[in-house]
């Protein structure tokens, strides 16, 4: 349960009314957990996955990008939220990750609507560049790459188009001066340079560990 700003009573308790029991999503958390250990906490949270999803529904997106797709969690709801005919283009650096998220989209049956392409997520990014525009991005990786792959993002969006950006809250640290540490000063970076942007739109949501949604103009 990762509803880290709510009381923990209250966190089960909008869990509990947000994300029904889901056998692929849970089988999906499960194997991640045997595999990863405590890395399985990379992986987005059931509430997370059902708000990735219904935007998808929502914005009726096409052309969707993921920055961060590890076992593949957050890929699978991304993809069953797609309009048809929708294409996702997944971006992740882990071969041996993505291997399992790949068997999951088999499984979930949207393998036909997602492509993967590994390597480090800027120079791959760029590749997006002169494409179809982007209608929602969903950013879930590395923190320092987090203002670059924004920045690639916002050039390849439609007018209109949204980018998600998770762990913005990175665990409250942000709102606390005291708090130094390099992690924690990049995300207040590019917390700060989001809601500097005119060409955006934005609000914080403090689901999971903070989940910022952008839209652009
Ligand atoms: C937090 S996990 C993503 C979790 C995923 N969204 C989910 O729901 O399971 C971050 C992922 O970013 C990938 N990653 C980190 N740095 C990267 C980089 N520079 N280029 C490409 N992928 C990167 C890692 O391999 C990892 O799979």
């Amino acid at each position: 349960m990762k509803a880290t700003y709510l009381e923990p009573a209250v966190g089960q308790y909008l869990l509990a009314h947000t994300a029904r029991p889901d056998e692929l999503l849970d089988a999906l958390a499960l194997e991640t957990r045997e595999l990863m250990g405590e890395r399985a906490n990379m992986q987005i949270a059931p509430d997370q996955g059902r708000f990735l999803t219904m935007i998808a529904q929502i914005s009726a997106a096409r052309n969707a990008v993921e920055v961060g797709t590890f076992t593949g969690y957050s890929s699978v709801c991304l993809a069953r939220g797609l309009a048809p005919g929708g294409r996702l283009t997944c971006f992740d650096a882990s071969e041996e990750w993505t291997a399992v998220a790949r068997r999951y989209w088999e499984k979930a049956g949207v393998a036909d609507r997602v492509e993967l392409r590994l390597g480090p997520a800027e120079a791959r990014l760029r590749e997006l560049t002169g494409g179809p525009p982007v209608d929602l991005a969903f950013i879930d990786a590395d923190k320092p790459g987090y203002p670059v792959y924004y920045e690639i993002l916002m050039s390849v969006l439609a007018p209109g188009g949204v980018i998600l950006v998770d762990n913005t809250l990175w665990s409250g640290r942000v709102a606390h001066p005291n708090e130094r540490d390099e992690t924690t000063q990049v995300m207040r970076e590019f917390n700060d340079l989001v809601m500097a942007d005119p060409r955006s739109t934005s609000i914080m949501l403090p689901m999971a560990d903070g989940l910022t949604m952008i839209r652009k103009h």
